[in-house]
Parts: structure tokens; C-alpha cells; sequence
């Protein structure tokens, strides 16, 4: 691993008792693709709330880089480089799709002066780069209201991706996708590679297969284990503590 970009010691939450997320410490390279797998109720959605503040943590510490972010406000951590892509997209749908980036690469988006005046050439460039990166050349024209649930999907990666941010959290980022929607998100995260540090939690193993380069596994909160995807579908604790008798499917 060249420079770390996310380091996670000790994180966790108590909810009355209750630890959803136990004692995970993880280290994340920059350039880095990270799968979190688990079952239901493993608590990688409360883990990716911890990092990007909005939950609160009760033990452990948080770093971008060498900067401690733990529980900050949510806002602040997002503008420390922390970007988080919802199932809920946040597209503006009577813009096109082009117009959609243009607006999100505004680092302080005056949006009606940046519509009025114009994007300058540097923006264009950049916006030209993500809609090859999300595979949305062709539809670059296109009011976002008209768009696939897919590519839908896609463009609120590139919005993400525009802003540049030093870590991307994806929650399940094919869940209603069809299978071709879901190859073709592989291959816009493979893509994305070594260009960006990103972590995706997903239970889709089709999927993992296809991106995966290191999986963390949570079970019951706490890493059960950590390594390539041979490692982790061969494991016996995997196998029988996470995925059952028949193993990963
Ligand atoms: N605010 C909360 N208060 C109490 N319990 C909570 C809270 N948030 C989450 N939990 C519990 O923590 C556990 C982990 O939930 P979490 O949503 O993180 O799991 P997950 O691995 O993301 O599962 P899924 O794949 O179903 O989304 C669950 O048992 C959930 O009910």
C-alpha cells in the first residue's frame, strides 16, 4: 500500500446495549477498491454511517489521511473528502445530463451565475472525462428525468466522482439493477480503479466477483476476516459463520 487514505481504529456504536459495529479497525490504500461484504444486519450500513457522520460513534477514531474526522458533523466530514452515494438519487431531473455534472463540479456553486455565464473549458474537459468514466456519453443531451433506473444510477456515481472527493462510500450500488445494468456497473468501478479510493458494501457476490480486489467481512459487527476473493469464498469461518453450510453462492 503506497499512502493511506482512510484508516478506521477501533470504530464503534453502542445502541443501548447494543453494538452494531464492534472494535472494526481497517486501513484503506489511496487508489484503492475495497468490498465490505456481510449478511443482513452486519452492520455495513451502520459502518459506512460511522465514517461518513451520520452516526455518531461511540468508541474508536476515524482518519482522512492524517486528519481525525471522528464524529464530526456530517457536512464537514463530506467536505473533508468523504462521498457517499444513496440508493435515493439526488439528480436534477428536468436538467440533462451534462448540465447535471456541470453544476455538481462547481466547488462553490453560485448554480444560476455558473447557468448564466457558462462552464469554462477546464469543466468541460472534466465533464467529457466522467461521462466516459459512467458510460453516458451518448446520452449526455438527455434530460435526467428520461434516464434508465441504471443509468440513473450512473449519473449519480459521475456527480459523485466530479466532486472529486478523497473516499466514495457506494451502499449497494446494482441493488434493482438488471443484470446487464449490474455488468455494466462492474465495469464502470473497475474503471474507476487506482483513480479513486472507494469502498463498496454489497452482498451480491456475482458482482464482488467481478470487482472485488480485498474484501473485508463483517459478521455481527466485528471483521470476521479480510482478503482476495479466493481467500474469503474458500475460508471455513466465512463458509460457516457468515454464508452458511453451502458457502458463498
Ligand atoms: N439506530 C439503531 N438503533 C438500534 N439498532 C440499530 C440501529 N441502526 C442499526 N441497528 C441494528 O444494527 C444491526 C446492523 O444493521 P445494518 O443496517 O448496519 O446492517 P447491514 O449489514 O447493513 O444489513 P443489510 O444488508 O440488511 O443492510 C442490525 O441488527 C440493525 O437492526
Amino acid at each position: 500500500m503506497d499512502r493511506v487514505a482512510l484508516t478506521i481504529d477501533g470504530l464503534g456504536v453502542d445502541f443501548e446495549g447494543f453494538k452494531a459495529v464492534n472494535n472494526v479497525s481497517l486501513t484503506i490504500g489511496e487508489g484503492e477498491l475495497r468490498v465490505v461484504l456481510g449478511a443482513n444486519g452486519a452492520g455495513k450500513t451502520t459502518l459506512m454511517d460511522l465514517i461518513s457522520g451520520k452516526t455518531q460513534s461511540t468508541s474508536g477514531r476515524v482518519f482522512i489521511d492524517d486528519t481525525e474526522i471522528t464524529n464530526w458533523p456530517e457536512h464537514k466530514i463530506a467536505r473533508a473528502g468523504i462521498g457517499r452515494k444513496f440508493q435515493i438519487p439526488s439528480v436534477f431531473k428536468e436538467l440533462s445530463v451534462r448540465r447535471n455534472l456541470e453544476v455538481a463540479s462547481c466547488k462553490n456553486p453560485g448554480v444560476l451565475a455558473n447557468l448564466r455565464f457558462g462552464f469554462g473549458a477546464d469543466t468541460k474537459r472534466r465533464v467529457a472525462e466522467v461521462l466516459d468514466l459512467i458510460g453516458l456519453t451518448e446520452e449526455a443531451d438527455r434530460t435526467a428525468a428520461y434516464l434508465s433506473h441504471g443509468q440513473t444510477q450512473w449519473l449519480e456515481l459521475g456527480l459523485l466522482i466530479i466532486q472529486n472527493p478523497k473516499v466514495i462510500l457506494l451502499d449497494e450500488p446494482t441493488a434493482g439493477m438488471t443484470q446487464a445494468e449490474t455488468h455494466k456497473t462492474s465495469q464502470i468501478v473497475n474503471n474507476l480503479k487506482g483513480r479513486h479510493t472507494i469502498i463498496v458494501v454489497e452482498h451480491d457476490m456475482a458482482f464482488v466477483r467481478e470487482i472485488a480486489e480485498r474484501i473485508t467481512v463483517l459478521h455481527l459487527g466485528q471483521v470476521l476476516a479480510e482478503g482476495s476473493v479466493s481467500e474469503i469464498e474458500n475460508d471455513p469461518r466465512v463458509k460457516e459463520a457468515y454464508l452458511g453450510a453451502q458457502g458463498i453462492t
